[in-house]
Formats: structure tokens, sequence, C-alpha cells
């Protein structure tokens, strides 16, 4: 509870909703298990730095719960650095993952002081070989799991946003590039982008369609045999994924006997891994080429002015 007041602090979410998602949490004990897998990601990025000659220090720092980034900043400072990249755990631009991290950032350098590092952020990573790879990778395997070809329907999540935020930012152009991407590359006929973990007050819209929607249409119109199901919007298996996908969207699926596969996120994936070194040896150097695939081309570094603003409107 005390992270989901964190979570929700002057946010127009209902506390029902609130409640709720408690109890997702407390089918896996009350914990997430995302701080565990941050901790496998930064342990491999540590070894990836040792392969490719990167002496640099690796510190985290969240948003809600401990260790905190004011925290973390600080101990940078205590370290005696004075610059940071930032690798934000979002390969989209949104006021969620992208301009909100470095509102939360500046706020952390405020509590620090005039000791507080200057933070870089790296560009994202939607439209890199990098990430692409490794979902195309998780996306056949979950095809090869079901013994399905490619015209098996194969819906791709990310997490639904309300649509004031969605109007001030890439997100949806950024995630319809990144399905197309692996759709291509695997030769995918029947695929298609919807949302998942909406959270708002039913009158306020969000992105849509939503995934339990969506299968419930596509099996009433035409009896669904085998789905694949893609959370090309996260970075790893957390509770959006485990629960969200694993519980709610797979009791429908065996409800309606479909029989459902649900693909991994990138997590550690050793070429994953690899891209976020290269994301910051391109920030170290010149000679490193800024690799981005299809039609957007490598994202911004430095974010302008007006990125993904967002202003709630309070309840
Ligand atoms: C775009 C986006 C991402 C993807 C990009 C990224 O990864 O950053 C993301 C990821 C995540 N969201 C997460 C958890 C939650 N998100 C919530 C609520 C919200 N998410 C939003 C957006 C996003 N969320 C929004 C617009 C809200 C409404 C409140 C607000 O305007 O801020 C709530 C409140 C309860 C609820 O209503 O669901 C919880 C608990 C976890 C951790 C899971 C774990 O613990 O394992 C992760 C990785
Ligand atoms: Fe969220």
């Amino acid at each position: 509870m005390p992270f989901l007041e964190n979570v929700l602090r002057g946010k127009r979410v209902p506390r029902e909703r609130m409640l709720e998602v408690a109890e997702h949490y407390k089918h896996f004990g009350g914990v997430s298990p995302i701080n565990e897998q941050n901790r496998a990601l930064i342990a491999a990025l540590g070894e990836q730095f040792s392969r490719d000659g990167i002496d640099l220090p690796i510190y985290w720092g969240n948003r809600n719960w401990s260790p905190l980034l004011p925290e973390a900043l600080q101990q940078i400072a205590g370290d005696g650095k004075r610059r940071v990249l930032a690798f934000f755990t979002s390969m989209y631009s949104s006021y969620s993952g992208c301009r909100q991290y470095r509102e939360n950032i500046q706020q952390a350098q405020a509590e620090v002081g005039p000791q507080a590092p200057q933070v870089d952020k790296l560009r994202f990573g939607f439209n890199h070989p990098g990430f692409v790879g490794p979902m195309a990778e998780n996306v056949r395997a979950s095809l090869q799991s079901l013994d399905a070809d490619v015209s098996t329907p194969v819906l791709f999540t990310a997490h639904s946003i309300p649509l004031a935020m969605a109007d001030n930012c890439s997100y949806q152009r950024q995630l319809e590039e990144s399905c197309r991407l692996v759709a291509e590359s695997l030769g995918l006929t029947n695929w298609q982008l919807v949302y998942q973990s909406r959270s708002g007050p039913p009158q306020q819209p969000w992105l849509e369609p939503d995934v339990c929607d969506t299968i419930a249409a596509m099996d009433d119109d035409q009896k669904l045999e085998s789905l694949v199901i893609a959370p090309v919007g996260f970075i790893s298996d957390h509770m959006e994924v485990i629960y969200d996908l694993d519980d709610e969207a797979a009791t429908l699926c065996r409800q309606r006997s479909i029989h459902m596969a649900r693909s991994s996120t990138v997590g550690t994936h050793p070429d994953f891994v690899a891209m976020i070194a290269e994301l910051v040896r391109e920030r170290m150097t010149d000679d490193v080429p800024r690799r981005a695939l299809g039609d957007l081309g490598p994202w911004h570094d430095v974010c302008p002015l007006d990125c993904c603003l967002y202003k709630p409107t309070r309840p």
C-alpha cells in the first residue's frame, strides 16, 4: 500500500482501483518482482561493461520505492561523480516513461543540492535492433510453443495511458513502429497493437482497445484457436505482465478454450544488454553509429522543451 500511495499521489485514479491492484501484488506475497529484475539487469550490464571496456559504475534509483532516486544521486555525489548518463527502463516516450522521470531527477538534484551531478538521459530504444531483435525472437518462440505459423493472431500489448497524455507524446507512433518491425522481421500476417492495465475512472478516455476486450471480440467474431500475446511495451516480466496477462488474460483464454502463449519481455537478453552498453558508448565518443531500424531514425538524445508534457486534470 505505501508503494501504491506513492505511485498514485496526485493522480486521477479511484481508490477502489488502488485496493484492487494491491490484491494483484498480494497474489505474489505482496512483493513486485521488478526490483529483482532490475538487479539482474544491472548485474548483466556490469558484465557487459567489463567486456566492452566501459569503466563506469552503475547506480539505480526508483521513482516510488527504495532504492529511491534521491538516495542514488546522493550516493553518486558522495562518490565524487559530476556527470551521469541515465537509462530509463522504458523504451517509449510518454509522460510516465520520459518527462516524469526527468522531473523526478530534477527534484532529486534539488534535494541533493549543489553537489548533485548533471544527468543526461540516453535515447529511447524502441527501434534499436537490440530491442526489436530479442522481442522478435521471443514472439517466434511463442509461435513455436503453440505449433503455430505466422498467420496466427499476435496481440502486442503496451500500458494504456490517458488520451490527454497520449496527445502530447510519440508513445503510439513509437509502439506502432516497434510492432511493425517485429511483425515484418517474422512475416506475421495477423497482428495488432492493443493496450492493457488501464487504471483511470471510466469517464476519462484512455488508449484502446483493451487486450481482453479484443480477445473476446475476436473470439466472438471468429473462434480463436491459438493466440500470442507479446508485451512489447515493457522490458521485464513485472506485475503488469504476470498479473494482467498471465492471470487475467490467460483466464479469459482458458474459459474460451484459446491456446495462448505469452511472449517473454526482453529482460536480460544478451542483445538487449549489449544495446544499453551501446547507447552509453554513443554518448562517450563520436565514432559509434546510432543504430535504428525502420522509418523514425534514432530518437533524440536531448528532449525538446515540450517533450511529453502532461497536466493531469484533478478529479
Ligand atoms: C506508460 C506506462 C508504463 C510503461 C513504461 C514504463 O515501464 O515506465 C508503466 C509501467 C509500469 N507501471 C507499473 C505499476 C503501476 N502503474 C500504475 C499506474 C499507471 N501507470 C501508467 C503508465 C505506465 N506504467 C499510468 C498513466 C498510470 C496511472 C497513474 C499515473 O498517471 O501515473 C499503478 C497504480 C495502480 C493502477 O492503477 O494500476 C501501478 C502499481 C509498473 C510496476 C510493475 C510492478 O510493480 O511489477 C510498471 C513497470
Ligand atoms: Fe504503470
